[in-house]
């Protein structure tokens, strides 16, 4: 005959259970030290953003049960970024200005309680700390449209050491973080990789005016399907105007696609640059989720 077990009963299965999960987070901490040393990279950042994705959205497909799926994700992200810390320097710059702390929450949710993290009062000084080396990884708004000092035009250049754009946060929902009306985006100087669930943001600068209709027919044409556009017109009335064109899939810098959509526009000056991208978010029902 089964009887209903003990409360002492049931606190001891408890306590064997931790003791399982605490062998096992010893067992991984000491596999990611042997990754650290196979990625080989003394002093270097070890960052894979899209690795973590694919983890993450493997454990949300297999996860059953009560434990909510966002807490259990959390707990991941909070072992994954210590982990990473483990392996090297790694820090963040938040625009997180005195009156404006959501994107400390957000940034704090994803890369959990451990990492060094510094609030900056502008989008350009988080960048800055990355580009200077004092931060792995810089936290800034998603950019709008109507945004009057873009911090994005920075990216728009060629040099292998200028940061990309490496993730969309949060990435698994934005549970009790305080408020902030848009998503972020984290830049890093880390490769774009593939996740099988991506968006790309490109830098597209055209020395002559073309049309949003015709520049979007150019991308459709070339199967860059865009989701979104932001422009940016430098003062001089000469100068360039910049587009952030946001792609909803994976376009490596070397993608031939880029390549004939350049010479698809060859009318005019053109210069098209990949800006990193994101592995799209999670998506949580209870969250409502902006651009
Ligand atoms: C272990 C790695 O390094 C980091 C830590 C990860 C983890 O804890 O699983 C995943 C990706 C990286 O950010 C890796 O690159 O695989």
């Amino acid at each position: 005959m089964s009887s209903t077990p003990s409360l002492d009963e049931l606190r001891r299965e408890i306590d064997q259970i931790d003791d399982a999960i605490h062998d096992l987070l010893m067992r991984r901490t000491r596999i990611v030290e042997q990754v650290g040393h196979v990625k080989g990279i003394e002093g270097g950042i070890n960052l894979r953003p899209a690795r973590e994705a694919v983890i993450l959205r493997r454990l949300m497909a297999r996860h059953a049960g009560s434990f909510p799926p966002q807490v259990m994700v959390r707990m991941w992200r909070e072992m994954i970024s210590a982990l990473t810390r483990l392996q090297g320097p790694f820090a963040i710059a938040v625009f997180a200005p005195e009156d404006r702390r959501g994107y400390w929450d957000i940034a704090r949710d994803h890369f959990g309680s451990a990492v060094p993290m510094t609030a900056v009062n502008s989008p350009a000084a988080a960048l800055r700390a990355v580009a200077e080396g004092n931060a792995t990884v810089g936290i800034v708004p998603y950019p709008a449209e109507d945004d009057a000092d873009p911090w994005w035009r920075f990216l728009v250049n060629a040099d292998g050491r200028t940061p990309r754009v490496v993730a969309r946060l949060p990435f698994c929902g934005r549970g009790n973080a305080r408020g902030e009306d848009r998503d972020a985006l984290a830049i890093g100087p880390i490769p774009h990789e593939p996740t099988g669930d991506d968006r790309t943001l490109l830098g597209i600068e055209l020395g002559a005016d073309l049309s949003r209709g015709r520049l979007k027919d150019a991308l459709e044409a070339n199967r860059l399907p865009p989701t979104s556009f932001c422009t940016w017109h430098s003062r001089d009335p000469q100068g360039p105007s910049v587009h952030l064109v946001e792609i909803a899939d994976f376009v490596a810098p070397d993608d031939p696609r880029v390549a004939a959509l350049i010479a698809r526009l060859s009318d005019m000056p053109v210069r098209v640059i990949t800006l990193g991208g994101y592995a799209v978010p999670l998506s949580f029902p209870q969250d409502g989720r902006k651009g």
